[in-house]
């Protein structure tokens, strides 16, 4: 067995997630044999002294039914009017479904702004903290109903990868309809699994695509996209379907694999390089990418070839290389409108008052390719 799939074997704390079409089926609402089925392994793990906080969706589906709406409705009142009833459905099933090992679920429902803004994100870990303490089943989601389309998440694969760093999970389990990543959409035909993700080449130009279910939100670009997130972390992540939730939670064997890099962000450098929203682009030119990712220098004006968006000295940014491709995320010492007439300009050229690093070294988090 890979070190990665021991890694999640052993750990003492988890995060699991469960898409939509894996509780939910269109039509008749939420599949309550599925749902004890993947409580059953849950159950089985928290009694081998594991802590388990679930991210559950299903809101939306599991309201579709009770509110006679046929399919997945497409604008946001309409979402939140199912989220609404099938979020009670849901803690419902799932209060029943644990209560029959005797556990005791707790319902945290989540905004963005709960995670992504730093002082809410101390708030959020406290509250988990303690209820991880107190014995009880965390069941996350986001909070649909007040959700607006300015502060959504939009979709679950990330609140889990955000939520996996911050309660400092040792592994990020997520659980679909489908048992692993292919090397293309397996609706398209011949395609491939692969078990071990091991660095970002191995996933490099492979095909992702949407749901098929209809039911879920992301698809699998936002499964890939939390792995990354979480694995860039320092968090070992598997894929696979809910229904080998059991092995899965036991022996880690099914699905895809993806392994953690080797340190474990901090909570402000993880906040700067995943969850904090970012207000504006400046792009470099290839020394200053070499210089910023490879040797973590800070990024001088230079290197900078261009500036995009309405942003002020302490908001975070987006560092692009020549083709638009992100490459870091870090702190900007200027606002957006003193940067063009120093960009492309070398430190002794500058006023004096200006001879400052665009963004510090300490502020700057490479991301993982
Ligand atoms: N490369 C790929 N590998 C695996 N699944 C893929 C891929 N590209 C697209 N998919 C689709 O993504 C779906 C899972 O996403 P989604 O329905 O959003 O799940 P969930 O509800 O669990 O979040 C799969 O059923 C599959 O059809
Ligand atoms: N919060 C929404 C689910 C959003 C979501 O990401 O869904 P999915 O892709 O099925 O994990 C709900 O409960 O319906």
């Amino acid at each position: 067995m890979s070190g990665t799939r021991e890694a999640i074997a052993r750990a003492r704390r988890l995060v699991v997630k469960v898409g939509s079409s894996a509780l939910t089926t269109a039509g008749s609402g939420l599949d309550v044999a599925r749902l004890d089925a993947l409580v059953d392994a849950i159950a089985e793990r928290v009694s081998r002294d594991a802590q388990i906080v679930l991210v559950s969706s299903g809101a939306i589906g599991a309201g579709l039914a009770p509110l006679s709406l046929g399919k997945r409705p497409r604008d946001l009142a309409t979402q939140q009017a199912a989220a609404s009833v099938g979020q009670l459905q849901l803690a419902h099933a799932y209060a029943e479904s644990f209560g029959r090992y005797s556990l005791t679920v707790g319902q945290v429902l989540l905004t963005s702004d709960d995670v992504v803004r730093r002082s809410h994100y101390r708030n959020a870990q406290r509250t988990f903290s303690r209820l991880l303490a107190l014995g009880a089943v965390p069941v996350v989601n986001e909070n649909d109903t007040v959700a607006t389309e300015e502060i959504r998440f939009g979709d679950n694969d990330r609140l889990a990868a955000l939520v996996a760093h911050l309660i400092g999970a040792d592994a990020l389990v997520l659980l679909s309809d489908v048992d692993g990543l292919y090397d293309g959409d397996p609706r398209d035909g011949a395609t491939r699994k692969l078990t071990e993700v091991l660095s970002e080449s191995d996933v490099d130009g492979i095909s992702v695509g949407m749901s098929s279910s209809g039911l879920g939100t992301g698809g699998m670009v936002s499964k890939l996209a939390a792995a990354r997130t979480a694995a860039g972390a320092g968090i070992p992540v598997l894929l696979a379907a809910a229904s080998e939730a059991s092995a899965a939670l036991t022996s880690a064997s099914p699905g895809t694999a993806f392994a953690p890099a080797d340190t474990r962000l901090s909570a402000r450098r993880f906040w700067l390089g995943y969850a904090a929203d970012t207000t504006g682009t400046l792009r470099l030119d290839d020394g200053a990418v070499t210089a910023v990712v490879r040797r973590r220098r800070s990024l001088l004006a230079a290197g900078i070839t261009g500036v995009a968006g309405e942003f002020q000295a302490g908001d975070v940014v987006d560092l692009v290389d020549t083709k638009d491709r992100p490459v870091a995320r870090g702190v900007v010492a200027f606002d957006a409108t003193e940067l063009p007439e120093l960009i492309g300009r070398s430190s002794h050229e500058l006023p004096e008052e200006q001879r400052r690093e665009v963004v510090h070294a300490d502020d700057l988090v490479p991301l993982r390719r």
